[in-house]
């Protein structure tokens, strides 16, 4: 049973998760170790997902490794490392917890479902999504503030570090629909038809489809607007997992009541409701909710890290009103 505590924090209560080893009965021990994940949190980058990390972090049922995010699968030189090093890199977990973790560019690199599928076909698979527009602009902007030298990140990093973000998108488009289509978006978004949108729909869908069918990375600036196509990559994942086997959240609702995104995961878990509305309260800088614990280290005001980029920087009409219109014709 917790216990409550003043000034809205609240005492865990003892489970498997903060014990080392229990003895359950004669000649029976509950085993503590290390394994595969039983869940993973692979996506969409800049939709949450270091919050949601922080709010499950705190369920009794549910560990996950200290390290932010372990990039096993999509980066060769970890995955060359073999199943050992990644279950190395994974908390050790009795059998009434489940492991998780979360590495969001998993989701937009088509090797890496077959790599997560070969290793555990039954694994549990989340992903956030939230407004693409401005997950494209939290995209950008994250790479803007990349602190390595340029000459490190690849040419198509170095553009995007070197362009405004109308030019960044522009670009994108350019490559993906045509520079026609791409003048009409930003230039004349008003005189885009249903037979325009599914031009570019169609365009876009298979400049997509070809990427992912070589088994290549979706390059910089494309991969800016790949990354909010959602229907898309859900679609593809889905031809690998089972889709009862993958959970797409809504980002939104991650941050408006992140109880109700939690009672979704949980349920789709199939563990104990356990992230209730009063764990959570309402950061007034940011409007985003913290949780009311005395027993993580991290501050209640700093959910997602550095993360906030949005909140200080706004992205000019003109490109917002183009990708509005740009994913529209995805829809
Ligand atoms: N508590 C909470 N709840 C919901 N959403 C939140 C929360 N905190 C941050 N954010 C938003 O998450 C954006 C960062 O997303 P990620 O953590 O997935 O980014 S990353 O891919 O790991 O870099 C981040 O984007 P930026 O504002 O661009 O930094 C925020 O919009």
């Amino acid at each position: 049973m917790r216990e409550e505590e003043e000034e809205g924090t609240f005492q865990f209560r003892e489970t498997a998760k903060t014990q080392e080893s229990v003895e359950e009965g004669v000649g029976q021990q509950k085993v503590y170790e290390k394994r595969l994940p039983d869940f993973i949190i692979i996506g969409m980058q800049k939709c949450g997902t270091t919050a949601l990390k922080y709010y499950l972090e705190v369920h009794p049922n549910l560990l996950a490794p200290d390290r932010g995010e372990i990039h096993f699968f999509e980066k060769d030189g970890n995955f060359n490392k073999g199943k050992d090093w990644y279950i190395s890199e994974m908390p050790s977990a009795g059998p009434d917890s489940l492991v998780f973790e979360k590495t969001p560019d998993y989701m937009a690199v088509p090797i890496v479902p077959k790599r997560i599928f070969e290793l555990k076909p039954d694994v549990k698979l989340i992903v956030t999504t939230c407004d693409p527009v401005k997950r494209a602009f939290s995209n950008f902007l994250h790479l803007t503030s990349v602190e390595r030298p340029i000459d490190e990140v690849a040419p198509g990093v170095q553009f995007v570090m070197n362009s405004t973000f109308d030019e960044a998108i522009f670009a994108a488009l350019k490559k993906s629909v045509g520079e026609k289509n791409a003048k009409l978006i930003f230039e004349k978004p008003d005189e885009i038809n249903e037979e325009k949108r599914e031009e570019i729909r169609e365009t876009f869908t298979s400049f997509a489809s070809k990427i992912w069918d070589d088994n290549k990375k979706f390059p910089m600036p494309e991969g800016l607007l790949v990354k909010g196509y959602y229907k898309f990559l859900i679609e593809k994942w889905s031809q690998i997992f089972p889709p009862e086997n993958i959970l797409p959240l809504n980002g939104t609702l991650l941050s408006s009541s992140p109880w109700n995104a939690s009672r979704q995961i949980e349920d789709f878990l199939e563990i104990e409701n356990f992230l209730t509305e009063d764990k959570f309260s309402r950061i007034e800088d940011t409007n985003f909710y913290c949780i009311k614990t005395n027993r993580k280290k991290r501050p209640c005001s700093k959910p997602g890290g550095k993360k906030g980029r949005t909140l200080e920087t706004k992205m000019s009409e003109k490109a917002q009103y183009a990708l509005r219109v740009f994913y529209h014709a995805l829809s």
